[in-house]
């Protein structure tokens, strides 16, 4: 992918997602707004141009499965149907490299704003941990929009475009999936199975709804869905992976 016109923004935005999935929550400005079991989601209350952009950032821990597991049922598009239930279509534009797609989607829509659909790259990656060398366990799917030739956004210089090729308003999204294995190795030397496995998970989004929607909608749309939504996909890659080989 080192080749593609894409690279230094994918290389970039990747390093900066990392960094900042990385910041703790502490800090006072994130409003924990969602529990669930191992499950705690944050948000921060801002808006662009009157827009709800309010970023998010889930962390969670989940027994039983690897980073590299989780990362790839993230990425890899032949799953995201079967634990996405809030796209009614999507399509790979372009794959620029084994590690690196580019996506359209189009997006269920939230009455009463208008339907929308999201064009990004997507960019998976392992991570090797400054902090610690031989940590190879840290895996990243990191998820921009982009443009693309095959799917133009602007018509008459607004976001808006006719049905025949979509009338949708294009979301400006930046996702971060970051996933860390940890094992606890068996005492009597045994083979590592899946109990002495566990994944800790951090997920950051901003989603820009490109267009205006109330803000009560949207906030409401945010609280339901992205609880939902981590909830499903981590249920969804344990079941696909108990029974198969661990894949680091
Ligand atoms: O993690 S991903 O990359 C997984 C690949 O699919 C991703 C996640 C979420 C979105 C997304 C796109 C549109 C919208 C809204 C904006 C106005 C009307 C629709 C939302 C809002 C936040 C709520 C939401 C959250 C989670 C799932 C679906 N809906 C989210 C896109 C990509």
């Amino acid at each position: 992918a080192q080749s593609h016109v894409l690279w230094p923004e994918i290389d970039r935005i990747t390093a900066e997602q990392l960094h900042y999935a990385r910041q703790g929550v502490g800090e006072g400005v994130w409003e924990l707004f969602a529990e669930d079991g191992e499950m705690r989601m944050y948000k921060r209350e801002e808006e662009v141009n009157g827009l709800v952009v309010d970023p998010l950032k889930a962390v969670h821990t989940v027994k039983g499965v690897t980073g590299f597991e989780m990362c790839h049922y993230f990425f890899s598009p032949d799953y995201r149907l079967d634990w996405e239930t809030t796209i009614e279509q999507m399509k790979v534009l372009e794959k620029v490299s084994d590690d690196t797609m580019i996506f359209l989607q189009i997006h269920k829509r939230v009455w009463p704003a208008s339907q929308r659909d999201a064009l990004f790259w997507s960019h998976l990656r392992q991570v090797p941990d400054s902090r610690d060398p031989d940590a190879q366990n840290i895996w990243i799917v990191c998820n921009h929009s982009t443009e693309h030739h095959s799917a133009p956004e602007k018509s008459n210089g607004k976001y808006i475009r006719e049905k025949s090729n979509g009338k949708y308003i294009r979301v400006f999204l930046t996702v971060a999936l970051v996933c860390q294995t940890m094992i606890e190795p068996p005492k009597n030397g045994a083979q590592i199975t899946r109990d002495d496995l566990t994944c800790k998970i951090t997920y950051c989004s901003v989603v820009n709804p490109g267009g205006w929607a109330p803000a009560s909608v949207l906030r409401a749309v945010y609280k339901r869905e992205y609880p939902k939504f981590l909830k499903k996909f981590t249920h969804y890659v344990y079941d696909q992976c108990k029974n198969k080989p661990i894949r680091f």
